[in-house]
């Protein structure tokens, strides 16, 4: 190791989406290497909306491996985070800093410390895949600072040790994580199946229904139905691969009517499972439900389906609109159902708020003017909901991970390499 002095530290900073998946994993084959029982199929969602920012800092002068989340330090024991430590530094290359002055040999990375600095702009653990954003950012940004030579999917491979989920977020657009034969996992990892240009039309609307920490975590909740549900083998055997050729076939073509059909009957599928664990896992509650209804209700009555939903581990709706328009009749519905608690509707509707304004809505006066939606003019007049659903996400499918280089976005400080 050859620097001037001593005391340099060096940096890398990269920021890396989330995603949502439209053909679920659940349910693992080993639970140290994190390898699934089926592949799955998820969307990318806009960084400028949802992402994680991770700084990771190299120097002599650390003696330990620390880190920060949000703002607070947090333990790196965890099998999670050594698993990724240690594959990624077997991995680092020789590091010349001709400027600073700095040499880093291959091996010398087995014997410096690192720090790691991390935030989510959105809830932490709420059902919003910040594990999958997190683990990603941090297996990229260490890639970049350690000169690692793998490209993205055999980083892939290592943020899945992370958290499964995470081997989708190293790509944007649309992603499929390849469950693998090997018992080693070096088969099991991400390919980018289109970009996010490829199906620019759609609009992804999320209602977030509960930001509290979940009840059952998907690590648990995903090894009680493996332990126990006979309709989890039954779909990672029989259904998920056809269904997920069905899937790329459907986003290939942009086919939006045998998307929307696969991706809710998917989502339906994994909370299927999950009711047949024993005992039974809810993640979905009443407001879930009545979201699926409304959809269901909707798409029928139209002569193709305009919107299709899927749930995570946890309440949360995620809609993906078929395009511009339909989201625009979607958040009307929306907005009728479940109006916001307070006057702030500014707060209520977050990201791509352009899409409310197309719709009409400028302020509290226009959510109380929405009329009820056609397709239920002939019923009875229709509930509301008001204060069911926190607040809404509107975005849309987005691009990978990517390396800040403006040192201004790091989240450690370049002197002493600690939290800014
Ligand atoms: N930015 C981050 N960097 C590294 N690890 C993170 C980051 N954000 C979250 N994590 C890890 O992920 C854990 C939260 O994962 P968990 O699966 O409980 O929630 P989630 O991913 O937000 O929700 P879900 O998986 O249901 O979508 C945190 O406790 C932490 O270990
Ligand atoms: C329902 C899911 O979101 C489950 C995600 O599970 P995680 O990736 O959070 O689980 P671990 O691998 O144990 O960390 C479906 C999906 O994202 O495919």
């Amino acid at each position: 190791m050859a620097g001037e002095s001593q005391n340099w530290v060096l940096m890398a900073t990269a920021q890396t989406p989330t995603n949502i998946a439209v053909i679920k994993y659940w349910g693992k084959r080993d639970e140290t290497l994190i390898l699934p029982v089926n592949d799955s199929i998820s969307v990318t969602l806009d960084p400028n909306h949802l992402c994680t920012t991770t700084t990771v800092a190299v120097s002599p002068t650390f003696n330990q491996d620390r880190m920060w989340l949000n703002g607070k330090e947090i333990s790196l024991s965890g099998g999670r985070f050594q698993n990724c430590l240690r594959e990624i530094r077997t991995r680092a290359c020789d590091v010349e800093d001709n400027k600073k002055g700095i040499k880093i040999t291959k091996e010398d990375w087995g014997k410096l410390h690192l720090h790691i600095a991390s935030y989510n702009n959105f809830p932490t653990a709420a059902g919003l895949a910040s594990s999958a954003a997190g683990f990603a950012c941090l297996v990229y940004a260490l890639g970049k600072l350690m000169n690692v030579k793998e490209d993205e999917s055999q980083l892939s491979a290592i943020a899945r040790q992370g958290s499964g989920s995470a081997c989708r977020s190293l790509f944007g657009g649309f992603v499929k994580w390849i469950m693998g034969k090997e018992d080693n996992g070096s088969d099991s990892l991400a390919v980018q199946l289109v970009d996010e240009k490829h199906w620019d039309d759609l609009v992804i609307v999320i209602a977030v229904v509960s930001s509290r920490q979940k009840e059952t975590s998907s690590t648990s909740g995903m090894r009680e139905s493996v332990e126990t549900s006979l309709l989890l083998q039954h779909r990672a055997k029989e259904i998920v691969p056809k269904r997920t050729l069905q899937m790329e076939e459907a986003i290939k073509n942009c086919d939006f009517a045998s998307f929307s059909r696969l991706t809710c009957a998917d989502s339906n599928q994994f909370h299927a499972v999950c009711l047949d664990t024993s005992p039974p896992i809810f993640y979905m509650n009443d407001t879930s439900h009545r979201i699926i209804s409304i959809i269901e209700k909707w798409n029928r009555s139209e002569e193709a389906p305009q919107v299709a939903y899927t749930f995570d581990a946890g309440p949360n709706a995620v809609m993906i609109a078929r395009n511009r328009k339909a989201a625009t009749l979607l958040i009307q519905r929306l907005l009728y159902y479940f109006p916001p608690n307070s006057d702030d509707l500014n707060s209520y509707i977050i990201g791509d708020q352009s899409i409310a304004k197309d719709a009409g809505i400028n302020g509290m006066q226009d959510v109380e003017a929405l009329p009820p939606p056609p397709e239920i003019k002939d019923n009875i007049p229709s509930q509301k909901y008001k204060g069911d659903v926190s607040y809404f996400i509107c975005t849309r499918p987005g691009r990978g991970p990517v390396l800040l280089s403006d040192e201004s976005q790091a989240l450690l400080n370049s002197e002493n390499g600690l939290p800014k």
